[in-house]
């Protein structure tokens, strides 16, 4: 279980007299392998969160408890909005270049490789990928250090319908031979349904949680437009406050 608690976040911009809370009050836990899909308003603060995850903020009044030894935290892998490949490295050496140092693992980044599709590209640059392939590799090198907590930031903004459902499908299909724990970043609620075990939905100004809602369905059936279409569509019954969200 991982157990974030922020009681304020805010950025000290010099030139600004207020700095108010992008984030306030926040509690939050991510069960063990649980896929967590938060859903907010852009500008809310939802990268801010993910970046105090990470551990890459760490100017926050709050904790974020992995509930491990002292000091130790999950294996962690964070996909950001953009690919952030390198340029000068292959699709296998940016992969590879993610491992710990002296670890190869051939096996497991060709396994990686082909069920993402990519071994044909394996050799190409970054720059002679489509948008829809830098994304598989960097899914694929997320997957490669075998996380225990993986953080995604909207993955598949700016892809059209039909390949972000299709990477939606791959990311499913790797997450499934492995589960871990997972928080990922949407605005997109189609998205969230299809994927998540539970969905968070945000408020700006400052960020807090408004509401939290299980998804029970199995995965294979989500996969059909209509299943996530009468799920909203309870939603928006059950839970009229976010009717605006969804
Ligand atoms: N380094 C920074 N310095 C000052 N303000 C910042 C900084 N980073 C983010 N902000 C502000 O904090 C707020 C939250 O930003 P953040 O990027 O976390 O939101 P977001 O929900 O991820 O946005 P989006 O949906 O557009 O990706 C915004 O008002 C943003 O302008």
């Amino acid at each position: 279980m991982i157990r974030i608690r922020i009681v304020r976040k805010l950025y000290r911009v010099p030139t600004s007299r207020e700095n108010p809370a992008v984030i306030e009050n926040l509690e939050l836990n991510l069960g063990d392998g649980e896929f967590v899909c938060l859903v907010g308003p852009s500008g809310c603060g939802k990268t801010t969160l993910l970046n105090i995850v990470a551990g890459l903020d760490r100017e926050f009044e709050g904790s974020v408890d992995f509930g491990e030894e002292a000091g130790d935290r999950p294996h962690t892998a964070y996909v950001f909005q953009e690919p952030r490949l390198l340029p000068w490295r292959s699709v296998r050496q940016n992969i590879e270049l993610a491992l710990p140092k002296g670890e190869t693992d051939r096996e497991h980044v060709d396994h990686l490789l082909d069920i993402l599709g990519l071994t044909h590209a394996q050799h190409q640059f970054p720059q002679r990928l489509s948008l829809g392939m830098s994304r598989r590799a960097a899914l694929a090198r997320a997957f490669a250090v075998r996380p225990a907590l993986l953080l995604m930031d909207e993955p598949f903004v700016s892809l059209d319908a039909a390949t972000s459902r299709r990477i939606r499908e791959l990311l499913l299909a790797v997450w499934q031979e492995r589960p871990h724990t997972v928080l990922f970043v949407t605005h997109d609620v189609r998205e969230a349904i299809a994927l998540a075990d539970r969905l968070v939905f945000l408020t700006d100004h400052p960020l807090r949680i408004r509401q939290q809602v299980s998804v029970t369905g199995p995965r294979a059936d989500r996969a059909a437009g209509d299943w996530v279409e009468s799920f909203r569509a309870r939603l928006r019954e059950e839970h009229p406050a976010i009717g605006h969200m969804l």
